[in-house]
């Protein structure tokens, strides 16, 4: 039964678990105390924790998926990876899933892993841990289909090591799992957005969609959360700064629960092998039940004429 389920139920299962296993070598990373931060460019942070969690998932997946296309944030070394860091079992609830016939018959050529390792790094090394999160998007053709997030911080004020922690995931045409999906309040305007990567056209969109409250926090993953779960009615990010790795996951369980993200222009990304890597049009993430057109249509020219 396990064997037989389509590529992409079997990707999603296993990534499963290689974010869990990336998010205890986060976690050990930082207990350890030792980050060996490196400064990519500006305003853009590389720990030891990014690398060595890039490569468990990278071996983990390619292990069990030797011609998948895997692109992850992080380049790739051929150094050694310690054997408990490869994880090969799967989450067999997920296995057990009825999987949309469109994604019956998928082979190796039409998919594309996107793995961002440790999301929200900057966070990390600030200690903003439960805004950190492991991003692996499963792109059937140029769509996001499947998505795993791992919050390895989540509850860590109140639960011990071993329970600290949580894996959410979804798969378009079949739904979510791993938390509670909730509609955000009525009659009311929540906006998220970046609190480490901020510029004069990201404070411009915000002041003309006038929102109730604004949430500043780190992480693309953690903020479409933020709209899975109820907090937030919008994502707004008008700004280049975000790469398809940071979106794919995160798209594919927005969408699998009813809510959209496109590039400020209302766009949708490709997460196809070719295309190029940076997400040029910024980030408009609505929650499930939010008018994403009136978001678009309240974006300033001005501001959209700053993004491609
Ligand atoms: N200017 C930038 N340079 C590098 N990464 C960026 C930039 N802006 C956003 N990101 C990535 O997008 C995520 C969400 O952005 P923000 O927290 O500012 O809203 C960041 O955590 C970071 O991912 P990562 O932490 O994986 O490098
Ligand atoms: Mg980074
Ligand atoms: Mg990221
Ligand atoms: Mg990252």
């Amino acid at each position: 039964m396990a064997q037989s389920a389509p590529l992409v139920m079997r990707l999603v299962a296993s990534s499963i678990t290689a974010a869990n296993r990336a998010g205890k070598i986060i976690r050990d990373v930082m207990s350890q105390g030792d980050l060996g931060i490196v400064e990519k460019g500006k305003n853009d942070l590389q720990t030891e924790a990014d690398r060595s969690a890039q490569r468990c998932i990278v071996t983990s997946l390619s292990r069990q998926f030797p011609s998948v296309t895997i692109i992850g944030e992080e380049g790739t070394s051929n150094c050694e990876v310690p054997s408990d860091w490869v994880v090969t079992d799967s989450d067999p609830q997920i296995l057990q899933l009825a999987c949309p016939d469109e994604y019956q018959n998928i082979q190796d050529d039409d998919i594309v892993v996107w793995v961002d390792p440790l999301d929200g790094t900057s966070e990390y090394t600030q200690g903003l841990l439960d805004h950190v999160t492991v991003l692996i998007g499963i792109a059937v053709g140029d769509r996001a289909v499947g998505g795993v997030i791992h919050q390895p911080y989540y509850n860590y004020k109140t639960a011990g090591p071993d329970d600290m922690g949580r894996t959410l995931w979804g798969i378009r045409g079949v739904g979510v799992g791993g938390f509670e999906p909730q509609s955000p309040p009525q009659g009311k305007r929540i906006i998220t957005t970046t609190r480490s990567h901020s510029t004069a056209a990201v404070q411009a969109a915000l002041d003309a969609l006038q929102p109730d409250e604004i949430l500043r926090v780190g992480g693309a993953g953690h903020k479409v959360m933020l709209l899975m779960e109820g907090k937030a009615h919008a994502y707004v990010f008008a700004s280049a700064g975000c790469k398809r790795w940071d979106t794919c996951a995160p798209e594919a369980i927005l969408v699998a629960m009813g809510g959209q993200l496109s590039d400020m222009h209302g766009n949708s990304y490709s997460y196809s092998r070719d295309t190029p890597h940076q997400n040029t049009g910024g980030v408009l993430g609505t929650a499930k039940g939010e008018d994403h057109a009136w978001y678009l249509k309240n974006l300033p020219d001005a501001v959209r004429q700053t993004l491609l």
